[in-house]
């Protein structure tokens, strides 16, 4: 009987990996990490939305080898998840994102760093040289330009493929958690981007060379493309009309994403925003999502939904908290097998097999329709 292995001993999911991981964690900590803005409408969402959809699955397909792998920023990766841009890996554990870098390159994923990283971009991405994976260097951009332009060279001299432009954090999200816990960083965590910052409470002063961006239009694209060579992505798109706009804007690629809830409270889940965003784009360039994946299920929906890739911030936080690097590659073993494993109940030998009439949704009244054909694009 082809069973699936057991990994550790207390954890078999990622729920089992959130429950470890917030019992070590100070309450600061694991509420920044899980927490998001306001009433958390959107954060909770993004979970609620996977489970509007059920699985429609077909049989009496030979499922005897099951191929998870796919293309992502020019690798052929293990499966379709990888590492989205989070903050201060160095609340979750000393090894910070040398750890989650590790994991990533052990297990054929891929990895975007976050400007706000608390170890140096070239360290991080000489974890996976030669390990056949690819990193992006996630950019929120800052009202001063030479320390946008000072990532962006970081970025092109350490081998990153791509800068993944965060277009959703104009302004930073009202996040009550860290109004009440009075959050704050500890002192030995530093950030090589922002080598001029003397003690982490200055990342939220004034100045404007740690003060995002508020100005950022669409010319700005082009302005960034002209000034590199790497692929620029634009990361918080949910809707049609931006995302049509960031293809003549000349990006390379979209994420669906609404910064897992930590910015506007409100907004869409990212799930159901997917569908529009997927026919605005029509196949120019490819869309990724972020969000509230927790089951490989959750990646097979947004793949039968148009997605081509997703990316999880939270999961790795998790795994790094409960057992450093070993915690982040037992993430990615759950996650894989659990993907493998839908996969294959649900008839699909390769991942191009996967398709919107593999979902049924919610209806209004209660039973789950068949996802047409023509109402997410494909
Ligand atoms: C603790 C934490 C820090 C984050 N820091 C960043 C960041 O620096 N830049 C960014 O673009 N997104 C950041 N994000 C958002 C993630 O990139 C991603 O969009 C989100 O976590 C996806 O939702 P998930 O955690 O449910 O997978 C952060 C998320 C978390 C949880
Ligand atoms: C506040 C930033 C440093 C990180 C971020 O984008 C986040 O915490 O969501």
């Amino acid at each position: 009987m082809n069973r699936a292995p057991t990994y550790d001993k207390k954890v078999h999911c990622i729920a089992d990996l959130e429950r470890e991981a917030n019992q070590i964690l100070p309450e600061m900590v694991r509420d920044f990490f899980s927490g998001g803005s306001m009433d958390l409408l959107t954060l909770n969402d993004n979970r609620k939305a996977f489970d509007r959809y059920r699985l429609r699955p077909r049989v009496m397909v030979d499922v005897s080898s099951v191929d998870t792998t796919t293309d992502c920023l020019g690798s052929r990766v293990a499966f379709p998840l990888g590492f989205s841009p989070a903050a201060n890996h160095g609340l979750a554990h000393a090894d910070a994102e040398l750890a989650t870098s590790r994991a990533a390159a052990s297990k054929g994923v891929n990895m975007v760093l976050s400007s706000w990283s608390n170890t140096p971009s070239d360290l991080v991405a000489e974890q996976g040289r030669g390990k056949g994976i690819s990193y992006a260097h996630q950019l929120s951009a800052v009202k001063d330009q030479e320390t946008n332009l000072s990532i962006l060279r970081t970025a092109e001299k350490a081998g990153f493929k791509a800068i993944f432009l965060s277009v959703d954090c104009p302004w930073l999200g009202r996040r009550l958690n860290e109004m009440r816990n009075h959050f704050s960083l500890p002192s030995h965590l530093g950030f090589p981007n922002f080598p001029f910052i003397q003690s982490p409470g200055e990342m939220v002063s004034e100045d404007p060379r740690t003060q995002y961006a508020s100005d950022l239009v669409w010319s700005n694209v082009r302005d960034l493309k002209r000034r590199t060579k790497l692929e620029i992505w634009l990361k918080g798109i949910l809707t049609a009309e931006d995302a049509s706009l960031a293809v003549e804007a000349g990006a390379d690629g979209i994420v669906v994403s609404n910064h897992g809830g930590r910015q506007l409270d409100g907004a869409l889940s990212t799930l159901d925003a997917l569908p529009e965003v997927v026919r605005a784009v029509q196949g120019r360039i490819p869309v990724h999502l972020d969000g509230g994946i927790r089951r490989g299920s959750d990646i097979f929906k947004a793949l039968a939904l148009g997605a081509d890739h997703c990316w999880v911030g939270r999961v790795p936080l998790w795994g790094l908290a409960y057992k450093g690097e070993r915690g982040v590659r037992l993430a990615l073993d759950l996650l894989h097998d659990e993907f493998r494993t839908v996969m294959a109940l649900m008839g699909c030998a390769k991942v191009g097999d996967i398709r919107p009439e593999h979902l049924a949704r919610l209806a209004p009244d209660g039973t789950y329709r068949k996802v047409e054909l023509d109402s997410a694009k494909l």
